[in-house]
């Protein structure tokens, strides 16, 4: 059993003087000169990135290269070493901000011996939806994730694919402004891989702003905008069209090759 996404404790910070306060659309997210090591090894080197409300903005990188690393910087749920982060205008990291957005974590945090319906509530309720706003939601996201038939069975009894769909379903309840998704659709089957996507678009299209880490490229063509890392840094940060334009590449990911060698030591914000 595991909830860690939950328990996080979180430090209070003042808002920074000169911080975009009083901007009533401010971006998502901004991050400027942000780094993170963990035991003297550097994992996000002086990254900077602005997200703005209602895009929906791709990471892509190898495996290890920092991407979970920095959609906890970029969400408050780790602190900087040095550099600043803010979401919605907000310095970070805020308690308060906890209730802004959504996270989906790669790796499940579910309790296994409750029903898929008792997680559902029972994350709800820290969200704050109230009895008939919480089934409304909780039925809109379980449909949409196609657990509807499922809820009663105890999580620990599901497949792997289920307990993404379930955690997704969570992820969305709350209908926050920012959606932030680890891995949303590993173990989810094609056809339902479409229609979630589908579904996050809509949502963008809505103003929901969400940032997406992926390792599939036809999941990564559909961004806005894709930032592409390798060890903690952005070799480039553009819609997919433009990457593809600038490289003369057919596919995102000999895009991805090819800037990795043209900018190797390069970093772009
Ligand atoms: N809390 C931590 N303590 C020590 N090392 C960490 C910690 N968090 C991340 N790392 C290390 O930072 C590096 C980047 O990890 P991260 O999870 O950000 O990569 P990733 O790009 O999300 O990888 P993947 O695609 O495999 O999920 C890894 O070498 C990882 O072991």
């Amino acid at each position: 059993m595991g909830v860690s996404k939950h328990s996080f404790i979180l430090e209070w910070s003042e808002p920074t003087m000169g911080a975009p306060l009083q901007n009533s659309h401010p971006p998502a997210i901004v991050l400027q000169d942000v780094s993170r090591s963990f035991n003297h090894r550097t994992i996000i080197n002086n990254v900077s990135l602005t997200v703005q409300q209602g895009e929906l903005f791709g990471l892509l990188g190898p495996s290890g290269s920092g991407k979970t690393t920095l959609i906890k910087l970029m969400t408050g749920i780790d602190r900087t070493d040095s550099g600043t982060a803010h979401m919605f205008g907000v310095t970070l990291p805020k308690l308060e901000m906890l209730h802004r957005f959504g996270y989906m974590a790669q790796s499940d945090a579910l309790y296994m011996e409750l029903s898929g319906r008792q997680n559902m509530a029972f994350f709800g309720k820290l969200y704050g939806l109230k009895r008939a706003a919480l089934q409304q939601r909780m039925e809109e996201a379980a449909g949409l994730v196609d657990l509807t038939d499922h809820l009663n069975k105890p999580v620990g009894a599901y497949s792997g694919g289920m307990k993404r769909r379930l955690s997704l379903a969570i992820a969305l309840m709350h209908r926050p402004s920012l959606l932030v998704l680890d891995e949303p659709t590993v173990g989810i089957d094609p056809v339902l891989r479409r229609s979630i996507w589908q579904e996050l678009k809509q949502l963008t299209e809505q103003g929901t702003t969400i940032i997406v880490t992926t390792h599939v490229m036809d999941e990564a063509e559909k961004c806005d905008r894709l930032g592409l890392i390798r060890e903690g840094r952005f070799i480039a940060v553009d819609s997919p069209a433009n990457l593809l334009a600038q490289t003369g590449c057919s596919s995102i990911e000999e895009a991805f090759i090819a800037l990795g060698t043209r900018m190797e030591g390069g970093a772009v914000s």
